[in-house]
């Protein structure tokens, strides 16, 4: 499935590397990184040479597949009790995505029963969980999509499409089966500041797909939804908590809040491994601050006068009742609470 599936591949493996296409460089260039250590897994997730939450989690699996040949290699029999600073590293690379930690939880629970060497079957796991997850999204594509009434137009923000997953996307997965079913006007990508994903990644992306794409700059989203020309706001997410609050991109929680006031219909797509049933509520979510040069800067060309300071906070949190409909693999939760949450994810209360 993963040979036939994409255009192009944001994760790959390549025998001896985790290969990342870096979208650093996209658009304006296509280039693969080939990360051969742990170390410069880890580094990459952070750099943001692959970022989006479950694309994460797949690279971190893969990661830990390399680390365990490594450590192997070292001492057939230390290497169980000498990766856990592997894993530990990976973790701490980003900390709101909880993909990243749900795919390193699974692959240290797939480690703790081997028994030899323990490369092969690790890496089959990483593949299984790459492979798991563009199933989910074409099935969540088609979950979002039914909600999209015939001739709709859409506002997505920051990547939440093949880029940011295994493939198809969450958001733009939503997107793509809309357009496939012949319901999308027009789609509109916000720009995405500072790292501006919406203009390099989302639309370049959509492109690819021969799907038109509109960008706006985020301070035009309340004008756009108080003209009518957006029916439904479709984002992604980074962690879903148990009342269904919703981390996402800085400015996802903006556009919530005018969604509501506008009457425009607010959705998050992602798969269950988003879902964090440990967190009761949004505010303990963990928000990755970066450096604050990132958004002084602009294409690494200082924008902002000498001596500004900068406050850089890149994901934020919509409460649940902000949120119309969350669409997973396993369906739609409606008006997401505590309740509907734990009868998606099977906790019965
Ligand atoms: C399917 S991706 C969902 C989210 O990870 C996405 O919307 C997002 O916020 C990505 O942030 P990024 O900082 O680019 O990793």
């Amino acid at each position: 499935m993963l040979e036939q599936y994409d255009t192009f591949k944001p994760v790959l493996w390549d025998d001896e590397a985790v290969c990342l296409l870096d979208q650093r460089l996209l658009p304006q260039q296509h280039q693969y990184l080939y990360c051969r250590s742990v170390a410069e897994v880890a580094q990459a997730i952070r750099d943001m040479v692959v970022r989006g939450a479950p694309a994460i989690g797949i690279t971190a699996a893969y990661g830990v597949a390399l680390a365990a040949r490594q450590r192997y290699a070292e001492s057939a029999t230390n290497w169980r009790d000498n990766i856990e600073a592997d894993l530990q590293q990976l973790e701490g690379a980003r900390p709101t995505a909880i993909n990243l930690h749900w795919a390193i939880a699974r692959m240290r629970d797939r480690l703790a029963g081997l028994d030899g060497d323990p490369f092969e079957v690790l890496l089959q796991e990483a593949r299984a969980i790459h492979e798991e997850d563009i199933a989910a999204n074409l099935k969540m594509g088609k979950f979002g999509a039914s909600l999209i009434v015939p001739g709709s137009s859409v506002l997505t923000h920051c990547n939440a499409g093949a880029l940011a997953t295994g493939g198809h996307g969450t958001a733009l997965g939503v997107i793509r089966s809309a357009r496939a079913d012949g319901k999308l006007a027009t789609v509109y990508a916000d720009e995405t500041r500072p790292w501006l994903q919406g203009a390099r990644l989302t639309a370049w992306e959509l492109l690819q797909d021969q799907i038109p794409v509109t960008l706006v700059a985020e301070g035009a989203a309340a004008w756009l939804m108080q003209q009518g020309k957006v029916q439904w706001v479709i984002v992604g997410s980074d962690r879903i908590v148990a009342n269904g609050d919703v981390a996402n991109k800085i400015g996802t929680y903006s556009l919530a809040v005018l969604a509501r006031q506008h009457g425009v219909k607010f959705m998050v797509a992602a798969p269950t491994s988003t879902i964090d049933m440990a967190v009761a509520e949004g505010g303990a979510i963990p928000i990755e601050q970066r450096d604050p040069a990132e958004l002084l800067a602009c294409g690494g060309q200082r924008v902002a006068a000498e001596g500004a300071t900068a406050w850089n906070p890149v994901f934020d949190v919509t409460p649940a009742q902000l949120v119309d409909a969350i669409v997973t693999e396993r369906g739609i939760i409606e008006r997401p609470d505590s309740a509907k949450l734990a009868r998606h994810m099977g906790q019965h209360r």
